[in-house]
Parts: structure tokens; C-alpha cells; sequence
């Protein structure tokens, strides 16, 4: 096997190689990364299947990160959400598992000084996309989408990626926190709730959402949000899309799989979530995390249903490419262990430019300025890490 699929790191700047720092935070624990040994880009697609080109790529990053001293190697980084684009994956020189550290509970948030902000799509464009949307449902092209926007602010200083994520875990203490060196330069940050795949030896496990409301500052208005949202037959019929698909992805792999009757509920600093958690057994434990993160992805959560259709009606209306955003980010080691995150609540820094992202599912029932209130409300999460005013109330 060639050594081209795996590529060689050589044409990135010595300097980057030494200093790409990479986290994942999960439950109490926190995988830490430095160094790039090696890097794959490798498109993902087919990679749901062991003979894929992508999963020999992988194969050969580790056996690199062996010849080259590294007993126990793991691959950690983000595949986009079209997965015939670029991996951006690597295999850190050094890696290490630490305890989750207690977040600072004061850390201040320096307020940041904006250039320039530039929305894709502005409110009035994302509610005509819902509306598009809600047309296509009617015609009964599609029963889901979701849609997304994009928020690019020019800083007057660099960002400060340490601070940012010291402020993400501070909000979101819970949460999947990530940190990824970016091909081009510039490092993808988030703290994303959703896990798309966890395997260890033969167990599996998902944690699919979909269905929010913005939480509120009052303790009742929280609780009476949280409870319309239970009880919202919009949310139920788009988060039972998603656990329909997934379901219908895992079973032929698993000797058991549980999935709750109904979905509870999950809550981040900024939104609660309608929530399934679902457990199950593999058949061939040999099924790596990436292989089942490969054939589950995308899952209506992120992109719709069916998925073929909502992937068309994406690429029409959307005004730009997602890239990373909504593809999935984690880890994997050679015994194919591992966890992959839905790449949401997140955003890139590169030097003074952020580029920060949410989405949000469209179903018929969708009301396109509700929509956009949701998409904003998700955006807060990375706009108070960089120490940005809430874009609903910014007094
Ligand atoms: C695409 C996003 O959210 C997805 C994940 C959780 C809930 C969702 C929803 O309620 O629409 C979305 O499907 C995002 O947060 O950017």
C-alpha cells in the first residue's frame, strides 16, 4: 500500500507540526493532543465499509505513528459534512488522558472589539429558505431539512483560543468540548452536546437530538419552555425522523439495540434538546467508531430526511459551504475505539476572523421567524465564548 492516502506532513510548516495542540472532552475526561505524526485527508465517504480507501488511509496513519515510536496511536480531528470533501484528521505525536479540569467558575469574558460582521444568510434570507423549504415539504419532495447560517466577524485584535475555551467549558461544563488544528491554519473550536457514536468493544451508543427552545433566565419560564417543548408534536415528529433513521442504520449491525419509547430531555446553558439515548450490542465487535460514525452520518439531525433530498435542498438554498460545520469530530484508536461528536455549537478562529455557525431542523410545521430565533439563540453559545454581546438583547 502506498503511502499517498495517509498523507505526509512534510508540507506542513515544522513549527505548526510541533505546536498543533488537539483536545476532546468527554464525560470526565479529556483527550489531549500535540504534534502532528501524521495527517489524513482522505475523503470519509464509503467509509462506513472496512475496505474503503478511507479506512486504509487510516490504517496507514497508524502504522506510521508505530514505525515512528508511538506504541498506542490514536487519530483524532473532524470530517466534514460532505464527506467527499478533505478529512481533516491526525494522528498526534504526543497524546494523553486527563482528568476533566474543574472549569474556572469567574473567568472573566473580556469583551471583544468587531470590525465587521457579516451574516450569511441575513434573517430576512434564512426565513425565505425556511419558506422554500416548507414549499418543498408541501409538494411532498421531503419531510425534513435542516438549514443553517453562518456568522463571519472581522476582530480588532486576534482571537484568544485558550480564553475561548476556558469560557466554553465554564458555560457548557457537560458538554463535548473540542479543539482542532485546520488544514489551512486557524483551529475549529466548540462545545457540541450531541454524540453521534461511542463503541467500546462491542458496545454502542448515540445520543440523538433534535427539537429546541431557548432557555430563559427566569426558573418558571425555564421549566414551562422545557415542558412545551416535551410536548410540542413539531419537535416530536422532527426528533422522531432522527431516531427512525438511526435505527434503521444500527440494527442490522447489533445483536441488541435499545431505543426509549419517547424522548427526554437535555439542556446546554443556552437550549434545551429533545434527547434519545440508545444502547446497543454489536454483532461483529470488530466495527470500528469510525466505520458506524461513517454510515450514520449525516443523520437527519443535521441534515434531514430523506437524506438525499435534504442534502440537494441544502446545497440549493444554502449561501455557502458548511465545510466542517455539522460533519463530526472525536477520535478513534487502533482497536477502533472511540467517540465522534456532531460538529454543532462550534466555530472557526483563524487570527482575527471568527466564523461561527448554527442550524436549526425545518419541518412543515416550521415558523420561519421562530427558526431564526432558534438559529440565533444556538449561535449564542460561541458568541458569548468570544466574549461577543448577545445578538437578541445586546445592551
Ligand atoms: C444543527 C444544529 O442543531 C441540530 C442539533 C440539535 C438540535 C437541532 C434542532 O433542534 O433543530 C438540530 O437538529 C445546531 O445546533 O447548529
Amino acid at each position: 500500500m502506498t503511502s499517498k492516502r495517509a498523507e505526509r506532513v512534510g508540507d506542513v510548516g515544522a513549527d505548526r507540526r510541533e505546536q498543533a495542540a488537539f483536545l476532546f472532552q468527554s464525560g470526565d475526561r479529556v483527550l489531549q493532543g500535540r504534534g502532528i505524526c501524521a495527517r489524513v485527508e482522505t475523503p470519509a465517504s464509503g467509509g462506513a465499509h472496512r475496505d474503503s480507501l478511507f479506512l486504509h488511509s487510516v490504517e496507514e496513519a497508524f502504522a506510521r505513528a508505530r514505525q515512528a515510536g508511538i506504541a498506542e496511536p490514536v487519530i483524532m480531528g473532524a470530517i466534514p459534512f460532505d464527506t467527499t470533501r478533505p478529512s481533516c484528521l491526525y494522528v498526534p505525536r504526543e497524546h494523553a488522558w486527563v482528568a476533566r479540569p474543574a472549569p474556572v467558575s469567574s473567568a472573566p469574558v473580556a469583551p471583544a472589539q468587531v470590525r465587521e460582521v457579516r451574516n450569511l444568510p441575513s434573517a430576512d434570507g434564512f426565513c425565505l429558505a425556511v419558506e422554500e423549504a416548507i414549499e418543498a415539504f408541501r409538494r411532498g419532495e421531503l419531510s425534513k431539512a435542516v438549514l443553517s447560517r453562518i456568522q463571519e466577524i472581522h476582530l480588532a485584535e486576534p482571537a484568544d483560543v485558550e480564553a475561548i475555551l476556558a469560557n466554553l467549558a465554564r458555560q457548557n461544563p457537560t458538554g463535548y468540548q473540542f479543539r482542532i488544528p485546520l488544514a489551512e491554519g486557524g483551529e475549529l473550536v466548540g462545545v457540541s452536546p450531541e454524540l453521534l457514536v461511542r463503541k467500546q468493544g462491542a458496545r454502542v451508543h448515540t445520543n440523538p437530538l433534535a427539537g429546541s427552545a431557548k432557555r430563559r433566565a427566569d426558573p418558571q419560564e425555564d421549566q414551562r419552555v422545557a415542558r412545551d417543548l416535551l410536548e410540542s408534536s413539531k419537535d416530536h415528529y422532527e426528533h422522531r425522523l432522527v431516531i427512525e433513521d438511526i435505527r434503521q442504520q444500527l440494527a442490522p449491525l447489533c445483536s441488541r439495540l435499545d431505543v426509549p419509547e419517547g424522548p427526554s430531555l437535555l439542556s446546554t446553558n443556552a437550549m434545551w434538546h429533545l434527547s434519545t439515548a440508545i444502547d446497543g450490542e454489536l454483532a461483529d465487535s470488530r466495527t470500528s467508531a469510525l466505520q458506524l460514525a461513517c454510515r450514520l452520518h449525516p443523520t437527519p439531525a443535521v441534515c434531514g430526511f430523506p437524506t438525499a433530498a435534504a442534502r440537494q435542498l441544502i446545497q440549493r438554498i444554502e449561501p455557502f459551504d458548511r465545510g466542517l460545520f455539522t460533519g463530526m469530530v472525536g477520535w478513534c484508536d487502533a482497536q477502533g475505539n472511540g467517540e465522534w461528536v456532531v460538529t454543532i455549537r462550534c466555530g472557526t478562529v483563524q487570527g482575527d476572523w471568527l466564523r461561527l455557525f448554527a442550524g436549526a431542523g425545518i419541518v412543515e410545521a416550521s415558523d420561519p421567524a421562530a427558526e431564526w430565533a432558534e438559529v440565533t439563540a444556538k449561535l449564542g453559545t460561541m458568541r458569548a465564548a468570544c466574549g461577543l454581546l448577545d445578538e437578541e438583547n445586546p445592551t
